[in-house]
């Protein structure tokens, strides 16, 4: 049988490493994002070593009928949808009384009601294809734990991994698992924007932006984008069979529950 992924966010970071590890594990992958231009560059990689194992995307995942038709363009193409994984995501920095509604509403309607969406579009799938099937949702450390100025991102990290609890149970029966991946500080355009804020609000350089980061990490060092698709293909295969409503921590020793 085919594994055939669907991997929101794949035009860079998280999800690029992601879809490029999942197509080396001898997956199909839908490339889904916003912009074709990025979507295409990652397609284009992986096919020119594994030929026709990548497809682009477009979609916008919080826009509920994106998501349903990308799903739907993907099984078209490969036949088959064997796991969903809701990486894409946006993280605003906000100290507390920074925060304002179109923040919030911008964040929720990306991390939370874009996850949401996945997780339908994918069990309706499923029930289609009348298969069981796997569901990765992208938390974070800031999900496990509060980080200071990340209210908005946090609360909607910490409602991901709340979902995939929730969803867990209820599609135990239906043979589908749900769990989350956590990573810590990951090099990624996310995280130097971040950086970029957290140098520029304390009149420093990105570069002394990055450093405060690896100061609470046990490890000492970022992590690469690699590290954390390592995790998300163990829990993508079959290896993680017997696993649903966990949240798989990568972030190099930062939370410890
Ligand atoms: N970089 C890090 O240190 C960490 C990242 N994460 C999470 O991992 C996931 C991936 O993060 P990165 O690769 O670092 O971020 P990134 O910003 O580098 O890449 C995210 C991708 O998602 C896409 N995206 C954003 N909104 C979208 C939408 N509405 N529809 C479709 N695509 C959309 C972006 O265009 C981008 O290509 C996110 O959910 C993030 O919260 C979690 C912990 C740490
Ligand atoms: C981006 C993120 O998840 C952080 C800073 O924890």
């Amino acid at each position: 049988m085919t594994e055939v992924a669907f991997v929101t966010g794949a035009g860079q970071g998280i999800g690029e490493a992601i879809v490029k590890r999942l197509a080396d594990d001898g997956f199909k992958v839908a490339v889904v994002g916003r912009t074709l231009s990025k979507l295409e560059r990652v397609a284009n990689e992986i096919n020119a070593i594994h030929p026709n194992a990548a497809l682009p995307v477009l979609a916008d995942v919080a826009k509920r009928e994106d998501v349903f038709a990308g799903v739907a363009k993907t099984i078209e193409a490969f036949g088959d949808l064997t796991v969903m994984i809701n990486n894409a995501g946006v993280a605003p920095t906000t100290p507390i009384m920074e925060v304002d509604e179109e923040t919030i509403d911008w964040t929720f309607d990306i991390n939370i009601k874009g996850t949401v969406w996945g997780i339908q579009a994918a069990v309706e799938a499923f029930k289609q294809l009348k298969h069981g099937g796997k569901i990765i949702n992208a938390t974070s450390q800031a999900g496990v734990e509060g980080n200071p100025n990340l209210t908005v991102y946090g609360a909607s990290k910490f409602a991901i991994r709340g979902i995939t609890q929730t969803t867990a149970k209820e599609l135990a029966p239906l043979g589908i698992t749900v769990n989350a991946f956590a990573p810590g500080i990951v090099k990624t355009p996310m995280m130097f924007d971040i950086a970029h804020e957290v140098g520029q609000n304390a009149g420093k350089s990105d570069e002394w932006g990055m450093e405060q980061f690896s100061d609470g990490i046990a490890l000492g060092r970022l992590s690469e984008p690699e590290e954390v698709a390592s995790g998300v293909a163990f829990l993508a295969g079959h290896d993680s069979s017997y696993m649903t409503g966990q949240t798989l921590v990568t972030d190099g020793g930062m939370v410890f529950h």
